[in-house]
């Protein structure tokens, strides 16, 4: 069995420097005798320098999608290009090392390791990708400090509420600097104001031309911080919405969380 819900999709304007391409991107799962078509042919562009928020009902392919960019999952069928390498020339250790150097992934359940501190939590990708452990520490110390978190650094992660945590968790996405960033439901699990603060320091994160950050949401009340609103459907782009600068709110009034 086959389920699929095909639909004509107008291909969208090229974009002079995009960071991600995709064309004609498929993504299948087989599960015993039914295929499940995840993604059936996206065509979409993302820049540099943007906040790029890709949105939709619950199993139209948006975690398929960005797992596909990130490089955690292989795509069926289809080109992507992610920051300029042809992602199926990016195989083996030549991808898991593109990953280290290039991708910051921040999860909906933030997955942080509650038997360590929040500075050994936010120093991993670092040890991971060789750097001594007391220089991994100092440079975590650094992006702890921009989330606004170093008077946590000590503390367990169990010890914060879920807005903190989120904030340990892309500070852990952030210390090895990648160009891109991509987040799961960011503010899924946070009251109004600890998703503001969130969507806020994402946002600072994504003004850099070098830099790309997409979050996945289906949370509408941060809609108005993308630049580039993606609505996906059924495993395709239905739309793409550019909000203008002014939409773009901001959280002066968000209080501490
Ligand atoms: N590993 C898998 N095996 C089989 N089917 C899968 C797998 N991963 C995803 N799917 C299916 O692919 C479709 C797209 O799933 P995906 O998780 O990308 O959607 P989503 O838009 O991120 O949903 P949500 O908002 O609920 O997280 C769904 O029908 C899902 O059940």
């Amino acid at each position: 069995m086959t389920i699929d819900f095909a639909k004509e999709h107008p291909k969208p304007a090229a974009m002079n420097n995009a960071a991600v391409r995709c064309r004609n991107l498929t993504k299948e799962f087989r599960a015993g005798e039914t295929i499940v078509r995840a993604l059936r042919g996206v065509d979409v562009e993302i820049g540099y320098g943007e906040m790029t928020l890709l949105v939709g009902p619950s199993g139209c392919g948006k975690t398929t999608l960005i797992s596909i960019i990130a490089g955690l999952l292989d795509p069926t069928d289809g080109e992507v290009e992610v920051l300029g390498e042809n992602r199926r020339e990016l195989t083996g250790t030549r991808l898991v090392k593109f990953r280290q150097k290039n991708i910051g992934f921040v999860f909906q359940q933030y997955n942080l390791l509650p038997a360590l501190d929040v500075v050994e939590n936010v120093s991993i990708p670092l040890i991971i990708g060789g750097v001594s452990r007391s220089e991994a520490k100092e440079r975590a110390t650094e992006v702890l400090k921009k989330v606004s978190l170093e008077d946590k650094i000590h503390s367990r992660v169990s010890q914060l509420s879920g807005g903190q945590q989120q904030r340990v968790a892309i500070a852990r996405a952030l210390v090895h600097d990648p160009r891109l960033m991509v987040c799961d439901e960011p503010t899924a699990a946070l009251d109004a104001a600890s998703g503001h603060k969130i969507m806020e320091l994402l946002r600072e994160v994504s003004i850099d031309k070098d830099r790309v950050v997409i979050v996945v949401t289906h949370d509408n009340r941060v809609f108005d911080f993308g630049d580039r609103v993606i609505e996906m459907a059924d495993g395709v782009v239905e739309n793409v919405k550019v909000n203008q600068p002014s939409q773009n709110k901001s959280a002066s009034s968000t209080k501490e969380n």
